[in-house]
């Protein structure tokens, strides 16, 4: 493990038990992943991405291999130094939008003077600013999304965990999202996971790219994904974008 390895995960396993029947939801899953990296998690449904996530985020326990989080210079605590982002906002309704995103910094007792002044920062980088004092109803699905991003992001997370966040979202605003997390995730410089059933959006996101495939699951590849950054929608018509969806279309066995 390296000074600039944040995550590194080495033959995870985990087995789901019921009355009924044992589910292998991951079989040895490695990934060394350093800080400031994008990885991108492709697979079909049910094979094991979402058991990643809560595994990094010590929500379960893995049942085999290895997990170091963190390194020399940077210690990290998993209660603290992780957002998440869900497939739906989540935002409590009852709430404006600012206190939604400080809701974090809340929980963990940061000093909320600061915080606010950061949420009303992270509000303007994920382009909400004006929106602070309004209620969830009053966003639209991405809007909402992208306030859901900026609480992720409140309590200065190192490690940034995203499970399929844009998957309910329309084909043009998932487009236009896409383009709005590469910016924000460059201008933040965390680690993020993100998972996708997306070939495209796992291309476009990406520094990197861990395929996973089902029955049993396990981890098909692990690749960096060097096309040029900043990522713009044009990169999606270009020969290299294509030959790597080709390549995960490949690894998941699609004619
Ligand atoms: N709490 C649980 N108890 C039993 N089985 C579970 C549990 N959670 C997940 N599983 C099973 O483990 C496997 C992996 O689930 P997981 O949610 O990690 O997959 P996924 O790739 O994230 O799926 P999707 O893309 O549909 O969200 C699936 O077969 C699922 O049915």
């Amino acid at each position: 493990m390296t000074t600039d390895t944040i995550i590194n995960l080495s033959g995870i396993k985990k087995i789901y038990r019921t009355k009924e029947k044992e589910t292998i939801a991951v079989s040895d899953v490695s990934m060394q992943i350093n800080t400031g990296d994008f990885i991108s998690l492709v697979g079909p449904s049910g094979c094991g991405k979402s058991t990643i996530l809560k595994i990094i985020a010590d929500l379960i326990p893995a049942e085999g291999g290895s997990i170091e989080i963190g390194n020399a210079n940077r210690q990290i605590d998993r209660s603290r130094d992780i957002g998440m982002v869900f497939q739906q906002a989540l935002l409590l309704k009852w709430r404006k939008i600012i206190d939604n995103v400080l809701l974090p910094a809340e929980i963990l007792g940061l000093p909320m003077k600061e915080a606010r002044g950061r949420a009303k920062d992270l509000l303007e980088m994920v382009g909400l600013r004006g929106f602070e004092d309004v209620y969830p109803y009053e966003l639209s699905g991405g809007m909402q999304q992208r306030a859901a991003i900026a609480r992720s992001l409140v309590h200065d997370p190192e490690i940034i965990l995203m499970d399929e966040p844009f998957g309910a979202l329309d084909a043009l605003t998932r487009e236009k999202m896409n383009t709005e997390l590469h910016q924000i995730w460059r201008k933040s410089g965390k680690t993020v996971l993100f998972v996708t059933h997306s070939i495209q959006e796992a291309v476009f996101l990406g520094t990197h790219c861990a395929v996973l495939t089902a029955g049993p699951a396990r981890m098909a590849s692990y690749f960096p994904i060097e096309l040029a950054v900043p990522r713009q929608i044009a990169i999606k018509t270009e020969p290299e974008f294509g030959a790597y969806t080709r390549k995960i279309y490949d690894l998941l066995g699609v004619e």
